[in-house]
């Protein structure tokens, strides 16, 4: 056969108006400033994806997960209005690594179902953001095209914590430190750093990364 008489798969199935937009992943520790820069992008008007907000729309909202969540710790996990008790089940997984992973390997498949979802419904933007404490190096299984990492001294950042959320104590909170990536496994994913030490200044960091995205 002639190449000329092959049906053309390629352009059967390929849109090339739709090209896949740029999407970027922002991570970094609790207390790193994570959301605080989102909002500064936002500002201008790139769409952001926060995980963690969605992972916990999606405990209260759907209904298979509740279910398994109830299955792997216990009806506790959701209170008397069958909403997700979060500072219970924090008690519970912050402290047991092993259960953790189990509620993560429940809730991350949902959330990227749902970051797809919400990639789908964007159009004519330059470029999207999804802030998570929890992400892998870009292409690295994901759909991100680059990764920032959000950097701050832990002793900061835990005062920021004391500060933001007064109701955990010192202690759980080194717990999720514990729990989360060291600085020097997020600087290994990281193809742009923001430092937020409330010394080096915001802003220029902010936008020499917006200026590169754009390019
Ligand atoms: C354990 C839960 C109930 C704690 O709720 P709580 O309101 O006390 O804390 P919050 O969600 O605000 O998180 C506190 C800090 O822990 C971090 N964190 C949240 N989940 C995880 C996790 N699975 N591993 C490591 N750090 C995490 C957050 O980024 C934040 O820095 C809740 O975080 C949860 O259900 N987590 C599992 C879902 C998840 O993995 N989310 C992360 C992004 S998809
Ligand atoms: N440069 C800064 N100057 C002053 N306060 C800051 C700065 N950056 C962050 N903060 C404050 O520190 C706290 C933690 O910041 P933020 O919520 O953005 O962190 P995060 O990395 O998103 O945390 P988490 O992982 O818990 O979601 C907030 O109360 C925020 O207002």
């Amino acid at each position: 056969m002639s190449i000329e008489s092959q049906p053309n798969h390629f352009v059967e199935n390929i849109d090339l108006s739709k090209k896949r937009v740029k999407c970027i992943g922002i991570t970094g520790g609790i207390g790193s400033g994570k959301s605080t820069i989102c909002k500064v992008f936002e500002t201008f008007g790139i769409p952001v994806y926060y995980a963690d907000e969605r992972a916990k729309w999606l405990t209260n909202n759907d209904l298979q997960l509740k279910k398994e969540i109830k299955e792997l710790l216990g009806r506790e996990a959701y209170d008397a209005h069958n909403q997700y008790n979060r500072k219970w089940v924090a008690k519970l997984v912050f402290d047991n690594p092993q259960l953790l992973q189990m509620l993560n390997m429940l809730i991350h498949p949902r959330v990227f179902e749902d970051t797809k979802q919400w990639v789908k419904a964007q159009s004519n933007q330059p470029y999207l953001l999804r802030e998570a404490a929890l992400t892998k190096a870009a292409g690295n299984g994901n759909d991100l095209d680059k990764v920032i990492v959000v950097s701050a001294p832990l002793d900061l950042r835990i005062n920021r914590i004391k500060k933001r959320d007064p109701q955990r104590t010192q202690k759980e909170i080194e717990a999720i430190i514990s729990r989360q990536r060291s600085e020097e496994e997020f600087q290994k994913i990281a193809d742009y750093q923001i430092i937020n030490d409330e010394k080096q200044l915001l802003m220029p960091q902010i936008l020499a990364i917006h200026q590169s995205l754009l390019a």
